[in-house]
C-alpha cells in the first residue's frame, strides 16, 4: 500500500526549515496516464516522466519516486482548470482517485475525499486492497442517502443531528453532500442556522477534530507558512471571520469555526463550488467573552481582543498572504465581524482583492430581492414605499443602501433623496440629525431631520412604514404593540425579522400572522414552520443571504472576476426575485423554495458574471455564449466516481 502525505514528500525530497518549495495542481491527462512535470528552477528545469497505461499504484510509486529525485528547490506542477469538469464525471467515465497518492485499503477508507464506504464495488475491492476491511455487501449511494436520513432523523435534539453531519462531512465527503442536496430543506436548519449557531456557542466541549485553518495572534508573521500547510492548493473561495459577532449572539472568539464551515459547505452545496477549493478561516485575536475566558474546555487564545494596530497587522498579513498564495482571483468573504471592523475591512479591501461582506452584501441582495418580489403582492414600486429598521449595523445599514440605489436608479433620484425614504432606528432610538456627532460613520448617512424618538411603536406611528426590517441582533423587538400598529397602518404590512439563530428573531412567523390578523408578508432569517391561522397556512420565507451568496461566488469564480461590484448585488437580487412564480406567491412566498437551490444559483451566477463581463471586470474570456448553462456544468456533483 502506498500511502504518501506531504509531510514525507517533503521529507524526502530532503527539505527542512519553514519554507515548501513544492507546488502542485493536477493536470487533466487521458486515462490510465499520468505526467508530472518537475520544473526545478536552479537545474534541470523541465525533467518529466510520462507512465502510461499501468497499475495506478505503481503509476505513483514512479511518480512520487521521481518527485523526490529532482532538484529540492524543484517546483512540481500539476495543473488544474480552476472550473473542473472532473466533478461531473459519470459512470462510464474513470478517474484516478488522487490524493498526493493513489489512496488504498486502511488509508481509503479514511480518506473523506475518495471514500465510498459500502459503495465501493467487487473491482474496486479488489483493486484497491479493500477485502476484509468492508462487510461483503454492497449497496449504492442512494441506499446510503436514505439509510442515513433514517438514523438522522432518529435524533431528538438537533446538535445531535449536526455532530452526525460533520461527522459524515469527515468521513465520506460526497455522500455528505449529496444527503445536503437530496434533503436541502430539512437539513438546512442543520449544518446553518439555527443549529450552527449553538454548535458555535457548545464548540469547546463537541470538539473531536480541527476543521478549518486557525490562524491566531501566535502566528503573526508565519501566515503564508500556515497557508502552506492546509493540504489544497487550488483555493477558490474563503469564508473568514475573527468570531466577534457570531449571528446575533455576539462574540464566541475561536469558536465561530462554525460558520466558515457551515458556509462554505452551502457554498459547494447550493452552489456547486468544489469543496477542495473551499477554504474555511477563523482569526483569533483572543474574546472579550468573559465566560469562554473562564471555560476550561475554551479551544481559543485565552485573552482579551488585539484592537488597534496590533489586530490590523494580523489581518493585513492575512490578506496580504491570501493573495500572494491564491492570486488575485480568490474570493474572500468576510463573515460575522463586529460592525467597527466590517465596515473598514470591506472599505480597505475592496479596491485590491476580490472581497465581499456576507452580513453587509449578501443580505442586504437577498432582501432587496424579497422586496422586489413582495411588490408584487403588495403593489406599488420600490419609491412608493417608506421602510423603517430597527437595528443600524452591518445588515440594517447594508440593506437600506442597496434599496436606495435600486431606487436611485430605478428614478434616476439622487441617492441622498432615496436614502430618505428609509429611517433607522438603533439601541438609541430614531437615528436623527441631532444625533450626528456621536454617530459611528456608517450611521451618518440615515441621519434624517426628525425630532428624536426613543422606541420603535413610537418611531411606527409617527414614520408610518409601509415596511418593516428587523436586524438588531435582539430576539421579541417586534412586540404586539409594534406589529399591531404595522398592521393598522397598512392592508398587507411587510415584517421582516432577520437576526439569527431563530432565538434573536425579532418576532416569530406566528406572532407576525397573529398579530395581523394574517395580513402580514412575513420573512425571517432563520426557519420557521408554516403557521394555520384562521383555517388558512401561511408559509414564511427565509430571507438568509444563502440563497445569494453560494450563486454569486460561483459567478465571480466562473467570469474569473477580480472585484465586486455593487451592480453584481443587484444582479444577484433580480435573479433571486426572478425565480419566485406564480404558485410561489399563491402560498404567500416572495422566496422560491430552497429545494430549487442550484438552479437558482445557476440563475443568479449567470447574471452575476454577465455583470462582471459588462463591467470589464471578468478575466476568463471569451464570455460564454449561456452562462447559466456554464454554471450548471461547472458544478461540483456528489455522486460517486468509479475508480479505475
Ligand atoms: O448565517 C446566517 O444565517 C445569516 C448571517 O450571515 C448572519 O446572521 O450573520
Ligand atoms: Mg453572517
Amino acid at each position: 500500500m502506498i500511502s504518501l502525505h506531504r509531510s514525507c514528500f517533503l521529507n524526502n525530497a530532503g527539505i527542512s526549515g519553514s519554507s515548501s518549495p513544492f507546488s502542485y495542481k493536477l493536470k487533466k491527462l487521458p486515462p490510465a496516464s499520468v505526467k508530472v512535470t518537475a520544473l526545478a528552477p536552479n537545474k534541470d528545469r523541465n525533467s518529466s516522466v510520462l507512465i502510461e497505461n499501468s497499475n495506478p499504484l505503481e503509476e505513483i510509486k514512479d511518480v512520487t519516486s521521481s518527485i523526490a529525485d529532482v532538484d529540492p528547490n524543484s517546483t512540481v506542477s500539476f495543473e488544474e482548470p480552476e472550473v473542473s469538469y472532473d466533478d461531473a464525471a459519470s459512470d462510464d467515465q474513470l478517474v484516478t482517485p488522487w490524493s498526493l497518492s493513489v489512496a488504498s485499503g486502511y488509508a481509503l477508507l479514511r480518506d473523506p475525499h475518495h471514500n465510498k464506504g459500502l459503495a465501493f464495488n467487487e473491482k474496486e475491492r479488489d483493486a484497491y486492497y479493500l477485502r476484509g476491511l468492508l462487510p461483503p455487501t454492497v449497496i449504492s449511494q442512494d441506499l446510503q442517502v436514505k439509510k442515513l436520513m433514517h438514523s438522522i432523523r432518529k435524533y431528538q435534539v438537533p446538535l445531535q443531528k449536526y455532530m452526525a453531519m460533520m461527522d459524515l462531512q469527515e468521513l465520506n465527503e460526497r455522500l455528505f453532500y449529496k444527503l445536503l442536496i437530496n434533503n436541502v430543506e430539512e437539513l438546512l436548519p442543520v449544518v446553518y442556522t439555527p443549529t450552527v449557531g449553538e454548535a458555535c456557542q457548545k464548540y469547546g466541549s463537541i470538539f473531536r477534530r480541527p476543521q478549518g485553518l486557525f490562524i491566531s495572534l501566535k502566528e503573526k508573521g508565519k501566515i503564508r507558512e500556515v497557508l502552506r500547510n492546509w493540504p489544497q492548493r487550488n483555493i477558490q473561495v474563503i469564508v473568514v471571520t475573527d468570531g466577534e459577532r457570531i449571528l446575533g449572539l455576539g462574540d464566541l472568539g475561536c469558536q465561530g469555526m462554525g460558520i466558515p464551515i457551515g458556509k462554505l459547505s452551502l457554498y459547494t452545496a447550493l452552489g456547486g463550488v468544489r469543496p477542495s477549493a473551499c477554504l474555511p478561516v477563523t482569526i483569533d485575536v483572543g474574546t472579550n467573552n468573559e465566560k469562554l475566558l473562564n471555560d476550561e474546555f475554551y479551544i481559543g487564545l485565552r485573552q482579551r481582543r488585539a484592537t488597534g494596530q496590533e489586530y490590523a497587522e494580523l489581518m493585513h498579513e492575512f490578506m496580504t498572504a491570501v493573495k500572494q498564495t491564491y492570486g488575485e482571483k480568490v474570493l474572500i468573504q468576510f463573515e460575522d465581524f463586529a460592525n467597527h471592523n466590517a465596515f473598514d475591512l470591506l472599505a480597505k479591501y475592496s479596491t485590491t482583492h476580490l472581497v465581499f461582506n456576507d452580513d453587509i452584501q449578501g443580505t442586504a441582495s437577498v432582501v432587496l430581492a424579497g422586496l422586489v418580489a413582495a411588490l408584487k403582492v403588495v403593489g406599488g414600486t420600490l419609491a412608493d414605499h417608506r421602510f423603517l429598521f430597527l437595528g443600524a449595523g452591518e445588515a440594517g445599514t447594508g440593506i437600506a443602501e442597496l434599496i436606495a440605489l435600486e431606487i436611485s436608479k430605478q428614478t434616476n433620484m439622487p441617492l441622498q433623496e432615496a436614502r430618505k425614504k428609509i429611517s433607522l432606528v438603533d439601541s438609541k432610538g430614531l437615528i436623527v440629525k441631532s444625533r450626528m456627532v456621536s454617530l459611528q460613520h456608517f450611521k451618518k448617512p440615515w441621519a434624517h431631520d426628525h425630532e428624536p424618538i426613543k422606541n420603535l411603536v413610537d418611531a411606527v406611528k409617527e414614520i408610518k412604514p409601509t415596511v418593516l426590517i428587523g436586524t438588531s441582533g435582539v430576539g421579541r423587538t417586534f412586540t404586539k404593540e409594534v406589529v399591531e400598529a404595522m398592521a393598522a397602518l397598512n392592508e398587507k404590512p411587510v415584517i421582516f425579522s432577520l437576526s439569527n439563530p431563530t432565538s434573536q428573531s425579532e418576532c416569530t412567523a406566528e406572532e407576525a400572522y397573529t398579530w395581523s390578523q394574517g395580513r402580514a408578508i412575513f420573512a425571517s432569517g432563520s426557519p420557521f414552520d408554516p403557521v394555520e391561522y384562521n383555517g388558512r397556512v401561511f408559509v414564511p420565507g427565509q430571507a438568509n443571504n444563502a440563497y445569494i451568496f453560494p450563486g454569486l461566488g460561483l459567478g465571480l469564480i466562473m467570469s474569473g472576476a477580480i472585484r465586486v461590484h455593487d451592480d453584481m448585488l443587484l444582479a444577484a437580487s433580480e435573479a433571486l426575485a426572478a425565480q419566485v412564480t406564480q404558485e410561489n406567491f399563491d402560498k404567500g412566498l416572495i422566496y422560491p423554495p430552497f429545494r430549487n437551490i442550484r438552479k437558482i444559483s445557476a440563475h443568479i451566477a449567470a447574471n452575476v458574471a454577465a455583470k462582471a463581463y459588462e463591467l470589464g471586470l471578468a478575466t476568463r474570456q471569451p464570455q460564454p455564449q449561456d452562462l447559466v448553462k456554464y454554471a450548471e456544468n461547472c458544478m461540483y456533483n456528489p455522486a460517486y466516481q468509479s475508480y479505475r
